[in-house]
């Protein structure tokens, strides 16, 4: 292979031969750096075993071409072997292929190459060529080569020596005659009427002599002859040379001979090519195959297989079937992205975090994937790149629905712990909250947010939320019944507080109506007991109800907190009035009562008594009114039957919550009335009496005290009886001296504060003495000593009751009753 010269617009760019290595496929770089490189080099796109390079792709980018979209065209040469092909397209487009060697005449272009021309976006394919020595009378190649450019290309140069005009082997005339039946099977089938192939004839060593008209119009009539004489299939009878290509003609002169002339002559129609200097460019959008740049190898590849497998090409078939090859390529590099978006948030979603501004983000993500679909796929066939894009949003759907139904589920959760929050908040900060209100508020705010965050997101699969507005919907209330619940249980702990506030309230307020009442027994005495009570109850109802209308309670709620209410009241009520008659407070009752009757006259002074008092019948008159007021504090029995409460609820009646709460034992109400069983009442009697015979014994010893004093008259013997003696102390000077002295000892002793502390003295003492006395005695004796244990005294005898016959312990009475 030789380096053959470049026209001055092209640097020279020439490069060595593909290389016969593994790869069947060759690509050749050139050696110039950078962009200018890469579009120099060229590819073999159909190799000499009729296999397709899907290289080609990779190619196509490094050209900068993948991203062309329509922006593109293609041209190939097709002609003889060695008629100069590769050396025009050099020439022509600034390709780099290998031109053949003068001296060797070999054939040089094997298969299909491809290369990008150096100053527009165009892809040029040297064909190689036909009546090939090599290939000898194997025409399958140049046959499958011709259609497969047919198929590609915008432009066919078929290129010819002027001498080959009018010949039918020379100019390929023959190969025309099939590419042209091949091709009325090909594109009759053509979707889109207009569509063209441009045929250009390069009349190649022009001498001048026949002007290019005349070769021109022998070019055309025999191309007529060939299409007339074909055989056309069905329905295309009528079918033009016209309908299908257009011609064209140039005719360059002798390369060698003439080069400058050849020279200018390519540089003439180069320009026909690129339409410089205003002239109307070759390239037609009719002759535009439609296939966008990206797809081209894939296109190629299909119509080679066609072409090879000798199948019929149909080449809308073909279209539709590299749009949905492309298209699903195109969707699935944007949904890569994608996916990798979505990664991002899918974990932390899922883990139960709220992602802000969800909605945004997802829609940001659906219209970016969409533009990428959009900006590559829409350029394919229109049904299949719609088709695709539908799949395309509905896999964006189906992988976000599962991010857009955790959102929903952690702004649920979300907005059931604000609410709680927000109504515990409302009810601590306002003792006098209005609990609807607060519920309510806070239930618009909380769903009103929820709604905000959520809808969003509804947005990303349409203005309604397309299939997501179901299960927002869904959600939506299935959160509106979670919020009920929530306030269910604050109401529910709002009124066990109210009632229990309630309860604690009644207690207290029991309390002083119960003591005064069963402070002063009586008849009447349950009768004013009652009376507090159900004044009380009547009140504490009517504080509930009046608060109970701001919760929104049930009717069933409202009745069973009443039913609490009332229940409660009544067992703090028997607590009370339990605290009342245990036995010692109804012991000391009882005592209170009798000692009222029994030391205090009817005028409530002290009673002193005297042996004429009749202490026997005041004491059974008191003990008997006493006792009976046992029977009184035994039940509660008021003397007004109505009224004892009739609504006090058993447990059947009461809310389970209630029973719950509190593990009583069984209620009745009817036995409930009853405080002191029988059993209690016998021994509280009994008790009492010990007390009341106690204190009748107090009262009658006092009685003997006052009996036993010394008579007065006893004083008159003493008088008597000690008369002398009192002379002689006061008429004896020396006694009547001691005498005056011990009275004025004792005066000062008096004045001057000592008796305590003489006293003291004298204690000690006589204490010491004693005890010198006591150790000298056990000293002089030194008897053993008796081990015997000191005899008991012996405990006076039972004194007979005279009234009832029982023991009367004679122990101070105060000492008993503790
Ligand atoms: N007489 C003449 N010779 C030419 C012309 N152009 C190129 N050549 C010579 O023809 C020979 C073949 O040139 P190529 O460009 O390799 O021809 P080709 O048609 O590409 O050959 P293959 O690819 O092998 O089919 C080379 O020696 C060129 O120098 C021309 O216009 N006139």
């Amino acid at each position: 292979m030789t380096t053959t010269a470049t026209p001055a617009l092209y640097p020279s760019n020439t490069s060595p031969s593909p290389s016969n290595g593994a790869n069947p496929f060759a690509t050749v770089t050139n050696g110039i750096n950078g962009t200018s490189q890469a579009i120099a080099d060229r590819i073999q796109i159909v190799n000499e075993q009729k296999e397709f390079n899907t290289q080609l792709s990779q190619q196509i980018e490094k050209w900068g071409l993948h991203d062309a979209g329509f922006s593109y065209n293609i041209v190939a040469v097709f002609g003889s072997q060695s008629t100069g092909k590769s050396t025009l397209l050099n020439r022509l487009f600034g390709t780099t292929f290998d031109v053949m060697d003068e001296t060797r005449r070999q054939q040089t272009t094997k298969g299909i190459w491809m290369c990008r021309a150096q100053t527009a976006p165009l892809l040029v394919m040297d064909v190689e060529g036909t009546d090939g020595r090599e290939r000898g009378e194997d025409q399958d190649f140049e046959r499958k080569s011709a259609l497969f450019s047919l198929a590609s290309s915008e432009i066919l140069i078929v290129n010819l020596w002027e001498h080959q005009v009018g010949l039918y082997q020379g100019a390929n005339m023959g190969l025309l005659k099939t590419v042209f039946e091949v091709n009325l099977g090909l594109f009759g089938k053509r979707d889109d009427p207009t569509q063209r192939t441009l045929l250009l004839f390069v009349i190649r060593d022009h001498l001048g002599t026949t002007p290019l008209p005349n070769l021109q119009a022998t070019l055309s009539q025999d191309l007529h002859r060939i299409w007339d004489s074909l055989a056309k299939p069905e329905g295309l009878g009528n079918a033009r040379l016209e309908d299908y290509f257009d011609l064209a003609f140039e005719a360059l002169p002798h390369k060698i001979l003439t080069a400058d002339k050849f020279e200018s002559a390519v540089a003439q129609l180069r320009k026909r090519f690129t339409g410089e200097n205003g002239t109307e460019t070759l390239f037609k959008p009719a002759y535009h195959k439609r296939i966008p740049a990206d797809g081209v190898t894939h296109y190629m590849d299909g119509i080679w297989e066609q072409v090879q497998s000798n199948k019929d090409l149909d080449l809308p078939t073909q279209r539709e079937l590299l749009a949905q090859f492309r298209c699903d390529e195109i969707s699935a590099a944007a949904l890569a992205a994608f996916n990798e978006d979505v990664r991002t948030v899918r974990r932390p979603v899922e883990a139960g975090t709220v992602v802000e501004g969800l909605g945004g983000t997802m829609a940001g993500w659906k219209e970016v994937t969409l533009a990428k679909y959009d900006q590559a796929a829409s350029r394919y066939h229109p049904a299949v790149y719609q088709r695709k894009r539908d799949d395309l949003v509905t896999t964006i759907h189906t992988t976000l629905h599962p991010i857009f139904y955790s959102q929903l589920k952690n702004l649920s959760k979300l907005t059931l712990a604000k609410f709680k929050k927000a109504l515990g908040d409302g009810l601590k900060a306002n003792t006098t909250y209005d609990f609807a209100e607060v519920v309510g508020k806070a239930k618009d705010t909380g769903l009103g947010e929820w709604e905000a965050a959520t809808k969003d997101m509804l947005s990303v699969v349409g203005e309604k939320g397309g299939e997501w507005a179901g299960g927002w919907e869904e959600e939506r209330s299935t959160l509106v019944v979670e919020l009920g619940h929530v306030a269910d249980v604050f109401r529910k702990d709002e009124t066990t507080k109210m009632v229990n506030q309630i309860e604690r309230s009644l207690r207290t307020q029991l309390a002083d109506p119960v003591e005064v009442a069963l402070a002063k027994p009586g008849l009447d005495m349950w009768d004013r007991v009652l009376t507090a009570f159900n004044d009380l109850i009547e009140k504490a109802e009517t504080g509930y109800v009046e608060k109970a209308t701001s919760f929104n309670c049930t009717e069933e709620e409202n009745d069973g907190a009443l039913k609490t209410i009332r229940r409660r009241a009544w067992i703090s009520l028997l607590n009370k009035i339990k605290e009342h008659t245990a036995d010692a407070a109804l012991l000391a009752k009882l005592r209170a009562s009798f000692e009222e009757l029994f030391r205090y006259d009817e005028h409530g002074v002290p009673r002193v008594w005297k042996p004429e008092d009749d202490l026997d019948s005041v004491f059974k008159k008191a003990k008997d009114v006493t006792l009976d007021l046992i029977a009184v504090y035994a039940k509660i029995a008021p003397t007004d039957l109505s009224l004892l409460p009739t609504n006090i609820p058993s447990d059947d009646d009461l809310p389970p919550s209630f029973l719950a709460s509190n593990s009583s034992d069984d209620f009745e109400f009817e036995s409930s009335l009853v405080l002191l069983s029988e059993t209690k009442q016998l021994d509280i009697t009994s008790r009492f009496r010990r007390d009341a015979d106690a204190y009748y014994v107090e009262a009658k010893r006092s009685t003997v005290a006052s009996i036993a004093q010394i008579p007065y008259w006893m004083y008159g013997v003493l008088v008597v009886l000690g008369w002398n003696e009192a002379m002689i102390v006061l008429f004896n000077p020396l006694y009547f001296a001691l005498l005056l002295g011990m009275l004025g000892a004792a005066y000062a002793i008096i004045q001057l504060n000592l008796v305590s502390p003489l006293f003291a003295v004298g204690r000690t003492v006589s204490g010491e003495i004693q005890r010198q006395v006591g150790a000298r005695l056990r000293e002089h004796f030194s008897q053993p000593v008796d081990t015997a244990p000191p005899r008991q005294p012996r405990l006076a005898a039972p004194q007979a009751n005279r009234y009832d016959d029982e023991e009367v312990e004679m122990r101070p009475i105060n000492e008993r009753v503790q």
